[in-house]
């Protein structure tokens, strides 16, 4: 069944008198639980099509549906709940509160959503329990990364959203990542949507959406996703 639906979704930015189609009319549908990658170079407008399905964008034309719910005629208000009770993000740069713990960041999510997950847990979940009292900068790249992800699955949201999740990280720790985020999102039966450039990323994904120029080039369905180990870059 469909989980998100975008209809003839359109995003324009005005810059005096230029008008940028950042994303122009695209339909996609993707289903609950799967692992989808949204796929292509830079400013094909990957990354307004997840700001747009995590409530931090809106479209100007077109329709948003996530969970029966349509989220681009939502108010501020209500597009606010939405970001603390459905979404979970992870970001390419990590973004961790610096001067909180591995487990205070964490805990940051159980304040904020209505129906968290134990922050310990997550951490355990991601290998990081004994690295729980230590700051950001005492983790590397790839630790920080997990907690970021343990941060956004704490708020138990039914979608994760992860914008370049292994940009920054070398390809031994990326693969270690994606591995936890494709676990972690089976385990708990999570939307997981993963926008990046990196082409063989893609061979995980259930759905793959191409974008090109704002556009959707190409969908392409796996019906047998590789394992993270078959895939090399
Ligand atoms: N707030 C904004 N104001 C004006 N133009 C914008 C804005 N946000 C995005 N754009 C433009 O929309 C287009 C798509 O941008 P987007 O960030 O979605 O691309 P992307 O595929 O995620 O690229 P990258 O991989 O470089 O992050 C680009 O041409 C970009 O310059």
């Amino acid at each position: 069944m469909d989980f998100i639906t975008f209809e003839n979704v359109e995003r324009e930015y005005h810059i005096g008198n230029t008008i940028i189609k950042a994303v122009d009319r695209i339909s996609f549908t993707l289903s609950k639980g799967t692992f989808n990658v949204v796929l292509g170079q830079s400013g094909a407008g990957k990354t307004t099509v997840l700001n747009m399905l995590g409530g931090m964008d809106s479209c100007t034309a077109g329709r948003i549906i996530v969970n029966d719910k349509e989220i681009s005629g939502m108010s501020e208000y209500e597009l606010t709940e939405y970001r603390r009770t459905q979404i979970g993000f992870v970001f390419q740069f990590y973004n961790l509160v610096p001067n909180l713990t591995a487990l205070e960041n964490v805990q940051l999510a159980e304040e904020i959503a209505p129906d968290p997950l134990d922050a310990r847990e997550m951490l355990q979940r991601v290998g990081l329990e004994k690295r729980m009292n230590n700051f950001p900068s005492q983790l590397s790249g790839g630790e920080q990364q997990r907690v970021s992800i343990a941060r956004a699955l704490a708020k138990n949201p039914q979608i994760v959203l992860c914008d370049e999740p292994t940009g920054a990280l070398d390809s031994e720790t990326g693969r270690m990542v994606l591995r936890l985020i494709r676990d972690v999102s089976n385990d708990l039966d999570k939307t997981v949507i993963i926008v990046t450039h990196n082409v063989p990323i893609s061979e995980m994904a259930q759905t793959v959406l191409h974008m090109r120029d704002g556009k959707i080039a190409k969908t392409e369905f796996h019906k047998f996703p590789k394992n993270v180990e078959e895939i090399i870059w």
